[in-house]
């Protein structure tokens, strides 16, 4: 892929086509549907039994993304770190909106959360960043970005059962043997950052750039284009990374092997590469996030 730190947790989720998220916060009535009338009275529909799958649905929680319980996709041996590229997580049946620019993400369903043993291993990896950071003073905009991430802390589900002790001690274990490699990856993620990049006029990509349309890439990212001969855009990453860019969503599609990894690979990476100088300077000292994506793959 790129010469580049292209980076992590790429998830990829469904978008929401099953069950609109409940809007009120209230709890439903159990085995009761309350639905206005034609005459706005609340009317009691007669008790059934629920189903199977009725039993299973809860009721919706925004959770942040970090709750979920996402899955590694397995990346071939081969590949090695992939370059830089951190890791690929899925998780499937959960709903995503976009509020205020941000994903907030609903789940309807327990399985598609961290357990408690999962969370706490967490929060100790958080632990030790957090003391790596508080040894230095915080750039703002990274303050803000850790605030937002604090807010909306999730408690869980009221019925979700204690797993036993047993299943606890394994899950911290995996935890405990995925946050090492999580972090052997991270140490090496921005590695290629500091290379030296060759002057702008040895990059000559005039395909890459169009600056009416919106289409102007870093040299880090042009620089790694030129090393892989990747001398122009296919279309389907012609008519989407201009768009993606600016910041919108962008629904495309284009036949398999024409290029959409890069379509929307190249904007996670250069939203990440617009931090770069301040990423230079902090990131010996203190937690940078890492550059992440949420794609959405329809079935
Ligand atoms: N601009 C480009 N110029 C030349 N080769 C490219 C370019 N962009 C991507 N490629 C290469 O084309 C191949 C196919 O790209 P890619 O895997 O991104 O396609 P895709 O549309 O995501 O396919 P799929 O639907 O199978 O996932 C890869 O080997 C990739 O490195």
């Amino acid at each position: 892929m790129f010469h580049k730190p292209v980076k992590k947790t790429a998830g990829k989720g469904n978008s929401g086509a099953k069950g609109k998220p409940a809007k009120g916060k209230g709890k439903p009535v159990k085995g009761k549907t309350l639905k206005k009338g034609p005459i706005g009275k609340v009317v009691k529909k007669s008790k059934k039994p629920q189903t199977l799958k009725q039993q299973q649905k809860l009721e919706s929680k925004v959770v942040k993304a970090g709750n979920l319980n996402w899955k590694p996709v397995e990346i071939p041996d081969n590949l090695d770190d992939y370059e830089g590229f951190y890791g690929l997580e899925e998780i499937d049946g959960v709903d995503v909106k976009i509020v205020d620019g941000k994903a907030e993400f609903i789940v309807q369903d327990k399985r598609n959360l961290k357990t408690e043993a999962q969370l706490e291993e967490l929060e100790k990896a958080d632990g030790v960043w957090e003391d790596k950071e508080n040894k230095e003073g915080n750039d703002k905009e990274d303050e803000k970005e850790l605030e937002d991430e604090d807010e909306e802390e999730f408690t869980g589900f009221d019925d979700i059962a204690e797993p036993k002790a047993q299943d606890n001690q394994k899950e911290r274990r995996r935890a405990s043997n995925k946050q090492d490699k999580d972090e052997e990856l991270l140490q090496n993620a921005f590695k290629q950052l500091d290379l030296p990049l060759p002057d702008d006029d040895d990059i000559d990509l005039p395909a890459w750039t169009d600056q009416e349309k919106g289409l102007e890439l870093s040299a880090y990212t042009l620089n790694g284009l030129s090393s892989l001969k990747f001398n122009q855009p296919t279309p389907i990453q012609k008519r989407t990374i201009p768009l993606a860019l600016q910041g919108k969503d962008v629904i495309g599609k284009a036949t398999t092997g024409s290029g959409k990894t890069l379509a929307y690979g190249i904007p996670i990476l250069e939203k990440h590469i617009s931090k770069i100088n301040h990423i230079k300077n902090n990131l010996k000292n203190k937690k940078v996030n890492s550059p992440s994506g949420i794609i959405f793959r329809s079935n």
